[in-house]
């Protein structure tokens, strides 16, 4: 029953302006609108807890998408904690409606849950399929209208096809200026003061790199239309991905996992210099500094490496290129390295998002001595920032990004939503804290520029 959407739709205009959850680059992604299941997680278990609940969904799933391209059947969106003590919760969520689009196509697909074994489903519902979550679902235009969308359709309820819904209308966006939170602490001065120490104890010995970050912080008025600066980063940063889940927004140049029908690729980023608009020879100078210099090389290859030994066990022919790239962002210039591989064995995304995260990219080397640094050094909970946001559909593919260049908005409450963003970069032998505090200043220029009026 898969035929494509007669228009191809403006994602982000679709997407709920107070609980947006999509994803999308350019001429393709997806918007959920309304949610049929969402599974939490936490603690050190989380990204395999989630990978193996959705193993067991998708086998269960009823699942009827002739289309099978990215963005349609049955999907979940995600988004998960950096660190496993976080007490952010880490989440997947499948949409009741996702609007799908790649290049000139667009589809819309229904997903029902028939039956969920958490406490609200009925014992005949539960008797009916035995085991676990069932999901059915149906790819279809949106031509015709009377869905039966509520959430207790599905197996049982005459199937007709889903409507494309109207976009909201446009909301207010007062907008914010983040700044550094001021809770009496300078979080400015306890951000160098970490960058000193790290600096002392990778001289010490033991611990070769430690990415440590910091947060600006503000609060939107209730009812802000978050389109708004999704639309900006989409908008603007046409080679990141531009997310929403959970409250997590952001656009982010770093692709942790993309596994489609075997093929599985990765972009690793580490070294950064600011751009210089102002100046094409001021710029192209930031571009060669960072191409030639031995401690920014030397920053990537760890961060390369790391991606390489986690990615090993899983895949065949890992081919990277010959030399890091400079790939230019609209703020920022990153070294770059891209990986390709075929899957070796039939793991999920998520599955490789478990064995990837976290990357020497936004925790160190070695992982554990560094990520046990990070936990003393910032004085904060990272919460999704530096996680893995993505999706991944019923037959385990899936894009993951690492959560850079992103805010956490908090609950739509009378008072406000807070707004939480992060950013860092690596710590190495030999890094300067003014030059470093610099960059987390480039970083956070795609969320201040877009929460901002
Ligand atoms: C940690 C961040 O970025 C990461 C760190 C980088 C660096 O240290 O040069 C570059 C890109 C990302 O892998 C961030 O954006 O917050």
């Amino acid at each position: 029953m898969t035929r494509p959407l007669a228009e191809t739709p403006d994602l982000i205009s679709l997407a709920d302006p107070s609980e947006p959850l999509l994803w999308t680059r350019g001429d393709r992604g997806c918007v959920g609108i309304g949610e049929t299941l969402r599974l939490h997680f936490s603690g050190p278990t989380r990204i395999r807890d989630a990978a193996r609940a959705w193993r067991a969904i998708a086998a269960a799933a009823e699942i009827d998408d002739p289309v099978r391209m990215p963005g349609t059947g049955l999907i979940a969106l995600g988004t998960f904690a950096f660190d496993d003590d976080s007490t952010a919760e880490s989440v997947l969520i499948v949409p009741r409606l996702l609007v799908a689009r790649h290049r000139g196509s667009a589809w819309i697909t229904e997903i029902a849950h028939t039956d969920v074994l958490d406490g609200s489903a009925t014992t005949t519902e539960i008797a009916h399929t035995g085991t676990g979550t069932s999901t059915s679902t149906s790819t279809s235009t949106g031509t015709s209208t009377g869905s039966d969308s509520g959430p207790d359709s599905g197996e049982h309820a005459p199937r007709t096809e889903p409507a494309l819904p109207d976009a909201a209308p446009h909301g207010p966006w007062p907008g914010v200026a983040l700044s550094p939170s001021a809770d009496g602490a300078d979080p400015v001065a306890a951000y160098l003061t970490g960058v000193n120490e790290a600096a002392d104890r990778i001289a010490a010995g033991g611990v070769e790199k430690i990415v440590l970050a910091r947060q600006l912080t503000g609060r939107i008025d209730p009812g802000s239309d978050l389109r708004f600066p999704l639309t900006r980063l989409a908008d603007r940063y046409l080679d990141c991905w531009t997310f929403a889940v959970d409250g997590l927004i952001g656009a982010s140049p770093e692709t942790l996992i993309r596994a489609t029908d075997g093929a599985v690729s990765a972009r690793v980023l580490a070294g950064t210099r600011a751009r210089h608009p102002e100046s094409e020879q001021r710029d192209a100078q930031a571009r060669d500094e960072l191409l030639t210099s031995a401690k920014e090389q030397h920053e990537h290859d760890f961060a390369v490496q790391s991606v390489v030994t986690a990615l090993s066990p899983h895949v065949r022919d890992l081919r990277t290129s010959e030399e890091p790239f400079p790939l230019q962002l609209p703020n920022v210039w990153h070294l770059a390295t891209d990986l390709g591989a075929s899957l070796g064995e039939q793991s999920s995304a998520l599955e490789l998002v478990d064995a990837l995260h976290p990357t020497a990219a936004v925790a160190g080397t070695p992982t554990a001595g560094a990520v046990a640094a990070i936990a003393e050094l910032e004085p904060f909970d990272r919460g999704r920032y530096s996680g893995a946001v993505g999706w991944i559909d019923a037959e385990g593919d899936g894009e993951w990004v690492i959560a850079l260049r992103c805010a956490q908005v908090g609950p739509d409450l009378p008072e406000g939503r807070t707004v939480t963003a992060s950013a860092g970069g690596g710590i190495v032998a030999g890094s300067d804290p003014a030059h470093e505090l610099g960059e987390t200043d480039s970083k956070f220029r795609p969320i201040t520029e877009a929460f901002a009026r």
